[in-house]
């Protein structure tokens, strides 16, 4: 079978959006034509400068945002794109969206457990002493504590949430997981750890995964393809290495230049 062959659990084709103004559809679009694939088991970058369009595209890919144009569409044929607001929503847990704000992600009132341990019940894993057993299972994977399920998330630190949102999300075992700007908040070591339990759940549960961020060290560490973004256009995408090592287009370039290096 070659990589052809593969349906790719989340494919996007000739996605275009512009943002409304006062009702009506107005000014330029922030999504022109957008063709993207992701593949199960594979972690795919999507790269670009400030405001070209990227966490848009992230919402369009779990329904958040419908296009004015194109296909969002699922292994299984479902077209986001073409799907009503309540259908959308009951895909939800197959398309999970962990963002850079995680304060936004729970309900503030609320410790932890209330949040995480009915995921685990949803999915049917456990129930009782069992379910919160296995959330905290998930919080110990990403570098946390089973103490944590006890706390508001107004006493965890910015990093510590960011983990804690991960954890939900990969409990919902999603088809497609989008992680917009996941690592930005997190000290280096920490951000490496969730890399790779990224990358691994990826590959183990055939996962496919949409990574977005500005950063290209994550990238290159924890994504298989890269697609390159620039003013709502994919200008080149491809294999991590290839892309990273023979950038072709000058946006890819201006965004390799652009990395900082150590005096
Ligand atoms: N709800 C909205 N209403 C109007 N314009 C919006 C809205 N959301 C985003 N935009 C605009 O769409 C463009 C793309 O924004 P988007 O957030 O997708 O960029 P991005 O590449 O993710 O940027 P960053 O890397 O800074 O997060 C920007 O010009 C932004 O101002």
């Amino acid at each position: 079978m070659t990589r052809d062959d593969i349906v790719p659990a989340l494919r996007m084709r000739g996605v275009t959006l512009s943002f409304a103004a006062q009702g009506r559809r107005v000014g330029q679009e922030v999504l022109r034509g957008v063709d993207l694939d992701l593949p199960p088991g594979e972690v795919v970058g999507l790269v670009g400068e400030s405001g070209c369009g990227k966490s848009t595209l992230a919402r369009v890919g779990v329904g958040l945002l419908r296009p004015d144009a194109g296909h969002v569409i699922l292994r299984d044929g479902t077209d986001l794109a073409a799907s009503s607001a309540r259908a959308v929503a009951r895909l939800r847990p197959r398309l999970q969206w962990v963002v850079q704000d995680p304060y936004s992600a729970f309900d503030p009132s609320l410790p932890l457990r209330r949040s995480i341990v009915p995921v685990v019940r949803r999915q049917g894993h456990a129930t009782g002493d069992a379910a919160r057993s296995l959330a905290a299972d998930a919080l110990v994977a990403v570098g946390l504590q089973a103490s944590h399920l006890d706390r508001l998330p107004g006493q965890l630190s910015g990093g510590q949430l960011q983990r804690a949102a991960l954890a939900r999300a990969l409990l919902v075992d999603p088809e497609v997981l989008i992680a917009d700007e996941i690592v930005s908040a997190l000290d280096f070591r920490v951000g490496e750890e969730i890399l790779h339990l990224v990358r691994r759940g990826a590959r183990e549960r055939g996962r496919a995964v949409l990574f977005v961020s500005h950063d290209l060290g994550a990238v290159a560490l924890v994504c298989d393809r890269i697609a390159v973004m620039d003013e709502g256009v994919i200008v080149e995408s491809g294999p991590t290495g290839a892309v990273l090592n023979h950038p072709q287009h000058a946006r890819t370039q201006a965004l390799l230049e652009a990395v900082p290096t150590l005096p």
